[in-house]
């Protein structure tokens, strides 16, 4: 690799803010410079003080050289790690950010962040993705890491000239890596994500209380069932035994643990509602499907958030 190679994070909060702190914090040789588009406090406080990044009980502050609140020109990859509600305003603010030489990376928990983007900039090289990792907004300019490798999935770039990014992620300790089967890695996260998230943030159910009572337990199942029909309805082979991998995959996380729809639920926000269940009631009715137990668990989180069913 020659000339300096230009990385983007869009949206420094948990998951942009874990990738820019171990890029910035790796002793990488490669000729790579990473900026930071961050807004609102976290642009402010990331500029006084640099970002506060927590991993395994250590804590670092990280200072970008490259911190701005607008777009500055087109970039070779552009990692976009806003929530789902705000992906399609923050890529038409940044679509200038992304030409078509841009690799584009979203790593939002929906199983069509892709389309969106390539909806809003029709020339970029947008990939599919996803990352396994838990890590928190403590505030605006803090993060902490709590638990997962950090793994991303991405289709496979178009081209050969995109191997830099991979080694250079893998290199600062993000795995990171190209599959032929993402789009089906990505529904079959999203199988965890949305049920788990329905589940608990409809009945108020830590992990555990899920899979401690079998009448939860059986929720839990009758909703990755509805969507492992609609998964299948797009083409991707999900079912009873990936249903078992999630029954056995709960277990690693504390008993304690909620999701992060859930805690939004909790004070009274939608968060990503919109992503997480009402499209999977949208598209199962557009496919002619029943998800009968979405519904009624749709109308239990409209009730906790006060709204009319
Ligand atoms: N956190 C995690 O461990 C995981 C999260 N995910 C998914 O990743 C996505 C991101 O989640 P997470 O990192 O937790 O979300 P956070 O809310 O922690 O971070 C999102 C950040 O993006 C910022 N942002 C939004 N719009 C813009 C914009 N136009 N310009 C600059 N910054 C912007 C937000 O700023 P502001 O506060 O001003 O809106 C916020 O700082 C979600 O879809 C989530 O479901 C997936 C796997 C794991
Ligand atoms: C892994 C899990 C389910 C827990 O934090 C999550 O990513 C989420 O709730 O969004």
């Amino acid at each position: 690799m020659k000339a300096i190679k230009r990385i983007a994070i869009v949206g420094i909060g948990g998951v942009g803010g874990f990738i820019g702190a171990k890029l910035l914090l790796s002793s990488n040789a490669l000729p790579v410079q990473v900026t930071f588009f961050a807004r609102n406090d976290a642009y402010k406080n990331i500029r006084k003080q640099g970002l506060i990044f927590e991993s395994g009980g250590k804590m670092d502050m990280v200072h970008p050289q490259h911190l701005y609140n607008r777009s500055k020109g087109a970039y070779d990859v552009v990692i976009i790690a806003t929530k789902s509600y705000s992906l399609e305003l923050a890529t038409k603010a940044y679509a200038d950010i992304m030409d078509k030489q841009t690799l584009v990376v979203p790593l939002q928990n929906m199983v069509n962040a892709a389309e969106l983007v390539k909806g809003v900039a029709p020339e970029a090289n947008v990939l599919d993705a996803c990352i396994y990792l838990i890590s928190n907004l403590i505030k605006p300019g803090h993060v902490k890491h709590l638990g997962g490798p950090g793994k991303i999935i991405t289709s496979i770039p178009e081209g050969s000239n995109h191997k830099w990014f991979y080694e250079y992620m893998n290199q600062a300790g993000i795995p990171m890596e190209g599959r032929a089967d993402a789009l089906h890695q990505i529904w079959k996260k999203y199988l965890f994500i949305s049920t788990l998230g329905t589940i608990t943030a409809a009945h108020d159910l830590s992990f555990g209380e899920v899979i401690k009572d079998p009448k939860m337990t059986h929720i839990w199942i009758q909703l990755m069932e509805e969507l492992a029909l609609l998964a299948q309805s797009e083409g991707f082979a999900l079912g009873a035994a990936d249903i078992d991998h999630f029954l056995g995959f709960i277990r690693d996380f504390p008993e304690a643990s909620k999701s992060s729809f859930q805690l939004d639920i909790d004070i009274g926000s939608k968060g990503e509602k919109e992503f997480l269940v009402d499209f999977v009631i949208q598209r199962s009715l557009e496919r002619g499907l029943e998800p009968l137990t979405y519904i009624d668990l749709d109308n239990l989180i409209n009730r906790r958030l006060g709204i009319d069913v």
